[in-house]
């Protein structure tokens, strides 16, 4: 049901769990004033630079060092690249797209079940905005989160997705684990050694943003940096993630482009390599005319490793910039607050 002019879009969207979805299916000629960010936390679209762009890199031939080179390259300078040729086959990621729409469409009575109130399981939650319990003002976003390393879970994933979101996360696991030995061999670090340090939990979002009244005023997803060691990012091809660029006030587009996945280095290998790759920060712009949807893997040290500069980083003498810290106690400090750019780093900071 509609909400009544005394009933309160937070109440209609968080509570009864019709989400952003569930207003944005209303019509609405204005954003309702609890989505309404403060001018600092809109995205400046003067502010977006035209003539940069985050490295698009060829994996079609693994054999060639130069592939690997890049990849150090761009974690040092960006933080965030795209891979084209990666191996994953087409099929498999429109075939995600597809059940992340077929998802979010499903009747508001089918998705509460997977709400935090609702869910059997803290390992598979739908939930509106980043923490809708904290966030002061809410982002226009709805999104299902699957802990895909808890695998007692799985009988419990949504059954008009769980093989399409299986599938997308097996076939991404080898350019995953690629990747992360390419970064490895740029810090002289052997990655057997490492595996499980780097890959020891996976997540997977599903992520909907649908069309926004007045989306200048709002936000998709506040300005924030992983806690990911690797995210594995699916777009679509409406657009609206940006990164802003290293040590500036200016943002960068991340272009769609066909057949891409987003690579964005996380927090955790930021730490792990003592600040040499970047987990840059970026946001999401809401849309005026278009539905979008992502869906990031998220590659992540396990809750009880405990996370620091990696001994061979320092072995020349390197200061440590990071503490060791329990990485189940870095991701509940994400989970304290709302988004708030790059702070989270400031729980390891030394
Ligand atoms: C940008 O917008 C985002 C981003 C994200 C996520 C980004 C990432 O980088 S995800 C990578 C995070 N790492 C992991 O998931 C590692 C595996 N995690 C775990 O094993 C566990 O979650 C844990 C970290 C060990 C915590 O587990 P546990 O001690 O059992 O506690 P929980 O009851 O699960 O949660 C505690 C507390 O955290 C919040 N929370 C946890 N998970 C989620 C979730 N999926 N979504 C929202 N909130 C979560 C929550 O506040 C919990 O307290 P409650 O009392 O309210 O339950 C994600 C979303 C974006 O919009
Ligand atoms: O939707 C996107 O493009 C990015 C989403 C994101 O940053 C996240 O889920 O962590
Ligand atoms: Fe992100």
């Amino acid at each position: 049901m509609a909400p009544s002019p005394t009933d309160d879009y937070r109440n209609f969207a968080v509570t009864k769990g019709h989400g952003v979805k569930g207003l944005s299916d209303l019509k609405l000629d204005a954003l309702p004033e609890q989505y309404i960010q403060p001018v600092a936390e809109r995205l400046d679209m003067t502010k977006v630079l035209k003539k940069e762009s985050i490295p698009v890199i060829d994996m079609s031939n693994l054999d060639d060092p130069n592939v690997a080179d890049q990849i150090a390259a761009a974690a040092e300078k960006w933080g965030f690249f795209q891979i084209i040729n990666h191996g994953v086959p087409i099929e498999v990621l429109e075939n995600v797209k597809e059940a992340t729409h077929r998802f979010f469409a499903l009747p508001v009575e089918e998705k509460i079940k997977y709400t935090q109130e609702q869910s059997p399981t803290n390992s598979v939650r739908l939930t509106t905005s980043f923490l809708p319990k904290v966030d002061k003002v809410l982002e226009w976003k709805d999104y299902l989160s699957i802990l895909v390393s808890d695998k007692k879970s799985s009988e419990f994933w949504p059954s008009t997705c769980k093989n399409d979101v299986k599938e997308y996360v097996e076939k991404s696991e080898f350019v995953m684990k690629w990747l992360l030995k390419a970064l490895m061999k740029g810090l002289n670090v052997d990655m057997d050694s490492k595996e499980s340090i780097l890959m020891g939990s996976t997540r997977i979002n599903l992520n909907y943003y649908p069309v926004c009244p007045n989306p200048e005023l709002a936000i998709g997803v506040g300005r924030h940096s992983d806690v990911s060691t690797l995210t594995f990012l699916l777009q679509d091809n409406v657009g609206g993630l940006h990164i802003r660029k290293m040590d500036t006030d200016t943002w960068i587009f991340v272009p769609p482009v066909e057949g891409a996945i987003v690579i964005n280095i996380g927090d955790a290998l930021q730490i792990l390599s003592n600040g040499k790759y970047k987990s840059a920060e970026h946001c999401v712009a809401a849309n005026g005319s278009k539905d979008r949807i992502s869906v990031p893997i998220f590659t992540n040290p396990s809750p009880d490793d405990i996370i620091g500069p990696l001994p061979e980083v320092l072995k020349n003498g390197e200061k440590p910039i990071y503490k060791h810290v329990l990485y189940s106690d870095y991701v509940k400090h994400f989970y304290r607050k709302s988004h708030d750019g790059k702070h989270t780093l400031d729980f390891a900071q030394m």
